[in-house]
């Protein structure tokens, strides 16, 4: 769906983005992770055509996005993280207008609405929508002419709780719907959830790429942690999760009945990015 091969581009003499190449497949959800400047929107831009001065090849669908006609649009959606929607039109207004710059017939606004939970809130201004609202009825926005790829630029940022978990469901029943999504964040936690598969990109450079399990998994084993009392005081002990029955003392402690607690503790994605860039995503 996606083939980036051998891509450079830098805004300045300086090389940034170097020799770069990922294929994301049809279906996929792929996520760009990343601190600070480190060129995820940069490649989001280059996919979507608006930037178009690198070398290198970046392919949508087979089509080489710098060279794209205005059709390229039909089949992507893009919800980058600052609101474009007009403020003194109604949520309907801006979807009608909206919709209507594409050939394809729009979408079922009402259906869309609906599928947000901002059917009450339809014929209300945007300059009276919370934060929250307007990240969905953007969100809408994109899938209007049914786009068959959506980039999505960082889609829980600045929600509560709540609203992020109304976006991340969004997000996942559009994947059931057979779209291809591309997303940035910096929200490990969102990527682990979301993402098939994930890039972690530091400086223009992709340092890893691979499913977020296999990528926890390269860290090694989970641990246990335990702890269990003798006569006199409480002791702690540790040991991989995979070698449990090989730590003779945990095998005796379970046997006698002395552990006073146990837990597991896996690596995060987070300490992945960290082991792997020697950056925080923060
Ligand atoms: N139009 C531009 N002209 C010159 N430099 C730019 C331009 N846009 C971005 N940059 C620089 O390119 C680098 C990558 O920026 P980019 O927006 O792709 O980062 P990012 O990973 O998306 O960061 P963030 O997570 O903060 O959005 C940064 O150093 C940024 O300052």
């Amino acid at each position: 769906m996606i083939t980036v091969e051998k891509l450079d581009f830098s805004y300045t003499n300086n090389p940034f983005i170097e020799n770069m190449s990922f294929h994301v497949a049809r279906g996929e959800i792929f996520g760009f992770l990343g601190p600070s400047g480190a060129g995820k929107t940069t490649l989001q831009k280059i996919l979507t055509g608006l930037i178009t001065t690198y070398n290198g090849s970046a392919t949508l669908n087979g089509v080489e996005c710098k060279t794209h006609k205005q059709s390229f649009y039909e089949s992507i959606g893009v919800d980058f993280e600052y609101s474009t929607l007009y403020e003194k039109l109604t949520a309907r207004q801006n979807l009608q207008f909206f919709g209507s710059l594409y050939a394809k017939p729009s979408r079922n606004i009402d259906m869309l609405l609906e599928f947000v939970g901002l059917h009450n809130d339809a014929e209300k201004k945007v300059s009276d929508y919370s934060k929250g609202m307007r990240s969905r009825l953007n969100f809408i926005k994109a899938l209007l002419h049914d786009p068959e790829v959506l980039f999505l630029d960082e889609p829980t940022s600045g929600l509560d709780p709540t609203n992020s978990r109304i976006m991340k469901d969004l997000i996942l029943k559009e994947k059931k719907n057979g779209k291809t999504i591309l997303l940035t964040t910096h929200n490990m936690q969102d990527a682990t959830e979301l993402c098939d598969r994930v890039a972690f990109i530091v400086d223009g450079h992709v340092k890893a790429m691979d499913t977020p399990h296999n990528l926890i998994m390269r860290k090694g084993a989970a641990t246990i942690k335990y702890t269990f009392h003798d006569s006199t005081k409480e002791h702690t002990g540790e040991c991989p999760l995979a070698q449990t029955s090989t730590d003779s003392r945990l095998m005796e402690l379970l046997q006698s009945n002395r552990i006073q607690s146990i837990h597991s503790s896996e690596p995060t994605l987070n300490d992945i990015f960290m082991e792997i860039t020697g950056r925080t995503l923060k």
